[in-house]
């Protein structure tokens, strides 16, 4: 078959189709993969619903969507001659509110550029299953040119596979009556899993950015659980903390936000987090020397970007999607292209050898810098004084406390909970 003679939806309404490198034609494809690892139920009817479930899911398979059934002859486009080889993206919690922003955006491009074709992968459960496939629609009626694979499952060992990055998302939401060690048992358990499976099957070197709650002990057990993949790779978001410092700074120096710059977002992201006025600076000045009043930056300023997830919460009554997706393209971007000069951002990373004298082996939010590429290194050059350094022992406590609650999870041993009263998640008030 001639498949240069198959014209895409996109060329045909003057828009460009991508050539995939080496990959001579490509089938755009939306497919349903089912677990591959058989799973057990007890009674007749969780085997009668199992069975329903997969005849659905053999029906869905066959099912085409539309333009991800369109076989092209992707070199045959001279616009998309030069784009780069895919990039597989897994997401996981691909049917929640940070992911129905998150998708479109990564889809169109905002993370890797204009020449980057990509792979969706997105991970549900039984419970999000159709919820799931209707994210693919919407995905296919957007008509991406840059979007070439969308697959949807609830297996992350099928889901994570040659993944080049790994969204962790999914994760049960804190309710009324659940206690922080019950949640951190329940989504451990979830990120213990997703990190045999990431260690199983994805790209050795896998870019895992973790944002379901507690994110920096879940990216702990997340890394604890992959051993063959480089700690190093295992970020916790807190770049949705950074925006949020430089957004109060910004409103209170009167100026636009993209005079802030060197904004370090230190420790967990709860609110013990510690947004650094020391380090930060405002066009290029110490923020102390522009914003005088102290007080304001010690108490105010700190609160208010510590507790602002919870007070969106009591306004929205749901949490931060839509910023927070902006904020995982923002940390994305951070990793794939140089950092600029003079400049760093904010990620929570595993902190063996770190310079700053904060204990090793846990995840820690810390000034970084990229050359691009996806890797990173840790910024030496920081002030430190005595209510900054203060601030980061209190952050570090809850982490150390917070690991001690999911050693059964880390393969430390014994679980032993005893977390500090008077710290909690963004999102509680
Ligand atoms: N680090 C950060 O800066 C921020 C982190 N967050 C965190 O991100 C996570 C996702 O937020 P958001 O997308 O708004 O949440 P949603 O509730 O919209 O989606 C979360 C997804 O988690 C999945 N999930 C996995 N396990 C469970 C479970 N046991 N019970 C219920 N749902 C489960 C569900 O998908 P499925 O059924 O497919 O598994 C659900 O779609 C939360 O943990 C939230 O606290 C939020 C804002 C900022
Ligand atoms: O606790 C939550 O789910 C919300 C959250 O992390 C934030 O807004 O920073």
């Amino acid at each position: 078959m001639d498949l240069s003679s198959l014209a895409s939806p996109q060329a045909l309404r003057g828009g460009s189709t991508g050539a995939l490198g080496a990959h001579a034609a490509r089938r755009r494809s939306v497919q349903l993969l089912r677990p591959r690892r058989p799973t057990f139920r007890c009674s007749v009817e969780a085997a009668k619903q199992q069975v329903q479930g997969t005849l659905a899911a053999e029906a869905a398979r066959k099912e085409c969507f539309g333009v991800f059934c369109t076989t092209y002859d992707l070199e045959a486009d001279e616009k998309t001659k030069s784009w780069k080889k895919l990039v597989n993206v897994s997401v996981s919690g691909a049917a929640g509110m940070i992911s129905n922003h998150l998708l479109f955006k990564l889809a169109s491009g905002e993370v890797f550029g204009q020449d980057q074709p990509i792979a969706l992968k997105l991970l549900g459960s039984e419970r999000s299953l159709q919820a799931l496939e209707g994210v693919a629609m919407e995905l296919e009626d957007s008509l991406y040119p840059l979007l070439r694979e969308v697959s949807i499952g609830i297996d992350p060992y099928v889901i994570f596979e040659d993944a080049d990055w790994a969204l962790l998302i999914g994760a049960k939401p804190r309710g009324p009556g659940v206690e922080r060690a019950a949640l951190l048992d329940i989504n451990g358990q979830i990120f213990a899993e997703q990190g045999k499976a990431l260690n199983a099957v994805a790209s050795r070197n896998v870019k895992v950015i973790v944002v379901g709650n507690p994110c920096n002990t879940n990216a702990l057990i997340c890394l604890k659980n992959a051993p063959n993949l480089p700690a190093k790779n295992f970020h916790a978001l807190t770049r949705l903390d950074e925006n949020r410092a430089k957004c109060q700074l910004a409103l209170k120096a009167g100026v636009f936000y993209d005079k802030i710059s060197n904004m370090t977002i230190w420790g967990n992201h709860s609110t013990t987090q510690v947004p650094d006025f020391l380090n930060a600076k405002i066009n290029g000045r110490p923020v102390k020397e522009v914003i005088k009043d102290t007080k304001w930056l010690e108490e105010d300023f700190t609160i208010t970007v510590q507790k602002r997830g919870g007070v969106l919460i009591q306004k929205w009554g749901r949490s931060s999607a839509a910023s927070t997706a902006v904020s995982i393209v923002d940390a994305m971007r951070s990793l794939v292209t140089p950092t600029p000069e003079g400049d760093w951002f904010s990620t929570g990373v595993y902190t063996t050898g770190n310079p700053y004298g904060i204990a090793e082996d846990i995840v820690f939010s810390m000034p970084c810098r990229s050359k691009g590429g996806g890797d990173y290194e840790l910024v030496k050059d920081v002030a430190m004084d005595d209510f900054l350094w203060g601030r980061i022992k209190k952050s570090e406590a809850e982490l150390i406390a917070e690991k001690k609650c999911v050693a059964h999870l880390t393969g430390e041993g014994n679980a032993f909970c005893d977390l500090p009263g008077d710290t909690m998640l963004p999102g509680e008030m």
